[in-house]
């Protein structure tokens, strides 16, 4: 009994000891889990929210052997001067006035006209979506144009029955209730009718000359923000289509298509003329004050 009473007080401060111990430690732990990701499972470009399926590049990955993604070129990479063009008070008013009516008129219109429409315009619509801002630089589109009559039917096949089972089963009562002032259905004349369409396919990752795969960061929404900028360039020169998401046609639609792996379908656009019949619902869009708050 004795020899436990004198025992006690060392045995607390040894007891003391390895508390402070463990809790500093896990303490260190923690810190630096916060302040670097540790293991190649931490991807704080992917959003959660947007579901956004970014894959990781192998880097760090059992099968990597080299210093691929250091790119000495690119880090030697020179800045140019940049001074574009600037407006008075009152230009800037006018474009933006005269920018704002230009898209303001943009309509998705799903009754496109035969009409054939010219390849170089379509060329430099695409242009100019490939000038949007990209994750790192990565450019993770694709933007697949068809034209071809028997390729846009197949589309229309895939497209039509998959949007069949969807209205019918896979979107449910909600979704396909929310949809009927729209009108919409699975029947996609225009995709044999329109004289062009544009899949867009974002990268959700690159391939390397080695063979390597190559992180495109924000890829989903690198892409969408070129798709916003094709559609503007669309409505610039006086074209129609409409922003569809086939659901459930993105592997169909790309082995038809033959992309490689590393591609999914974001969108799917029908482009022409808009046909002369063409009606579209009476949607109002929210005022200024429902969409801005100023601080
Ligand atoms: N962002 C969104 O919330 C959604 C958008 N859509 C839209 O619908 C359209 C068609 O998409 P949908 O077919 O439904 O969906 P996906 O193209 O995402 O494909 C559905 C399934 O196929 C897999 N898959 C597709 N492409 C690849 C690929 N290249 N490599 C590996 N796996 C692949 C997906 O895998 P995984 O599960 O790993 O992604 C998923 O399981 C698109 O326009 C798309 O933008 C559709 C669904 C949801
Ligand atoms: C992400 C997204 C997905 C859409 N998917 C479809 C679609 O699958 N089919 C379709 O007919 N329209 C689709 N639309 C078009 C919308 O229905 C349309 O933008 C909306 O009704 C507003 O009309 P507006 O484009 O004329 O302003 C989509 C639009 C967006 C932005
Ligand atoms: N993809 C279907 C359903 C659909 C229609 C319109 C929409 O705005 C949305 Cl989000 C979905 C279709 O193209 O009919």
């Amino acid at each position: 009994m004795a020899v436990f009473s004198s025992l006690t007080p060392v045995f607390v401060a040894v007891l003391c000891v390895i508390i402070v111990f463990f809790f500093k430690n896990s303490q260190r732990r923690e810190n630096r889990s916060k302040q670097k990701p540790s293991d190649q499972t931490a991807r704080p470009w992917a959003d959660e929210d947007l579901q956004d399926n970014t894959e990781i590049s192998t880097k760090h990955s059992e099968d990597d052997d080299g210093d691929d993604w250091l790119d000495t070129a690119e880090e030697d990479l020179v800045h140019i001067p940049y001074s574009p063009s600037q407006y008075s008070a009152s230009e800037m008013l006018q474009r933006s006035e005269k920018f704002y009516s230009l898209m303001n008129l943009r309509r998705s219109v799903r009754c496109i006209s035969p009409e054939p429409v010219p390849k170089e315009v379509i060329h430099n619509v695409i242009r100019t979506a490939g000038t949007a801002p990209s994750g790192a630089h990565t450019e993770p589109w694709t933007f697949v144009l068809v034209s071809d009559a028997d390729v846009k039917h197949k589309i229309r096949e895939i497209v039509e029955e998959e949007e069949e089972i969807n209205y019918k089963q896979r979107m449910g009562d909600k979704w396909v209730h929310d949809l009927k002032k729209l009108r919409t259905n699975w029947v996609k004349e225009y995709l044999d009718v329109a004289p062009y369409l544009i899949l867009v396919f974002k990268q959700i990752y690159g391939v390397l000359p080695s063979g390597k795969k190559r992180t495109h960061y924000y890829n989903e929404i690198s892409v969408s923000i070129s798709c916003g900028i094709l559609l503007a360039a669309l409505q610039n020169v006086g074209l129609v289509t409409v922003t569809t998401t086939p659901l459930n046609c993105g592997p169909q639609l790309r082995s038809l298509l033959q992309r490689p792996a590393n591609e999914k379908l974001l969108m799917l656009l029908p482009v022409g003329y808009p046909s002369p019949d063409a009606k579209v619902p009476d949607l109002k869009r929210k005022p200024l004050d429902q969409i801005m708050m100023t601080v």
